[in-house]
């Protein structure tokens, strides 16, 4: 047997959909282990440059492409004959490309959205959307969703840095086959069957990372931090098994260990939204001066709406709701988070 990550993979053809830095890493990763992989762009200039360049220089500069990955700006490429295909766009965009992939699927492929956002207008999760979609179209039958979460830079994983993930399907024989596909020596994968766990917790340590870069930028110490990622773990728990979710995946590494990572790393696009709020910003020109994706701004409004809807109590999210959505000063939002009643821990 071939240790981890030397496999020979030829003739395996992967798909990722999504050309910003998780899917090019995530396309770099498969692509060294020998798999044939398609990188899908929407912008086609970006895809001509990634092709001339042979790397991403705008997301992940300095990471040659291995010779397997092929930049490409059709989907039928990607999608035809792969064992997987990978869906790495932002999840405002998902459901209009996944529209736009279902009629070029074949049964039995598998799709492994490695997107952590929760949509706007119907409160869904990615592989909600893609069970929704696939469930209007007879064409094709036999589709396995997949989603893979956790502690994960994209800058991190291009450069081999050790990084463990999770990996669910709702059927485990079938999590475990795909563990395989993306294991490699520096980038471990644990297997699931807890899909409303990894995409919930996966969603939303984004917006405790806003509020906890916010502290951050108001000046507030380690203590204010210590004390927002815990309670944000207890609000997204709550909210979590409400939905039936497994309580364990919590403490896991797509609950506890990428609420760590997004809180406290300065690479965090959401941590980063927080930082620049907390110092005086306004949300308008947080975000014109962004040039990726921070899917907490988005997907705070489907939480509130979310923990509105089921009536689940979330002071964290909605002191961040406050100050993005309804201009709330930062130190006023902080203050009446501490001031509520007190509670039993
Ligand atoms: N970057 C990371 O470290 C990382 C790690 C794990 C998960 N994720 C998740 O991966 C997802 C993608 O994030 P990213 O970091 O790759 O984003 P990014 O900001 O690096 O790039 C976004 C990409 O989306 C593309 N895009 C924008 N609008 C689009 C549209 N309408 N249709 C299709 N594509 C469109 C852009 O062209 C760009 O290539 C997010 O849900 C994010 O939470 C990111
Ligand atoms: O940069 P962020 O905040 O989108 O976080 C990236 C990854 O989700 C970390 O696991």
């Amino acid at each position: 047997m071939f240790p981890m990550g030397k496999m020979m993979n030829k003739s395996i053809k992967i798909g990722v959909i999504g050309a910003g830095s998780w899917g090019t890493a995530l396309a770099i990763l498969l692509a060294k282990k020998g798999y044939l992989v398609n990188l899908w762009g929407h912008n086609d200039s970006h895809v001509s440059r990634l092709s001339k360049d042979r790397e991403n220089r705008k997301y992940l500069p300095g990471i040659i492409f291995p010779q397997s990955l092929h930049p490409e700006s059709e989907l039928d490429p990607c999608i035809d004959g792969a064992d997987t295909v990978v869906m790495v766009v932002p999840s405002h965009s998902y459901r209009t490309v996944f529209q736009k992939i279902i009629p070029l699927l074949s049964d039995n492929q598998r799709i492994v959205t490695a997107v952590k956002g929760i949509e706007n207008d119907t409160l869904m999760t990615m592989t909600q959307v893609m069970e929704q979609e696939l469930a209007c179209f007879s064409g094709v039958q036999n589709i396995g969703l997949g989603v893979l979460s956790g502690p994960s830079f994209a800058e991190e994983v291009a450069r081999e840095i050790p990084t463990a993930v999770t990996l669910g399907f709702k059927d485990i024989e079938m999590a475990k086959e795909v563990q395989k596909i993306f294991g490699t020596e520096y980038f471990r994968v644990y297997a699931s069957s807890d899909m409303v766990g990894l995409e919930i917790s996966a969603a939303l340590k984004n917006i405790i990372a806003i509020a906890t870069g916010v502290c951050d930028g108001l000046g507030y110490g380690l203590n204010t931090r210590a004390a927002l990622i815990t309670r944000g773990l207890a609000e997204i728990t709550r909210l979590g098994t409400a939905l039936k979710a497994d309580v364990a995946t919590f403490s896991g590494l797509s609950g506890m260990g990428d609420l760590i990572l997004t809180c406290t790393g300065n690479l965090s696009r959401n941590r980063n939204v927080g930082l620049k709020l907390g110092s005086g910003k306004s949300i308008e020109q947080v975000k014109s001066e962004m040039n990726m994706v921070a899917e907490g701004i988005k997907t705070t409004k489907s939480v509130y709406d979310l923990a509105a809807k089921m009536g689940i109590e979330m002071p964290i999210l909605e002191q961040v709701y406050n100050i993005i959505y309804r201009n709330k000063n930062c130190s006023e939002a902080v203050k009446d988070l501490l001031n509520r009643e007190l509670k039993v821990e």
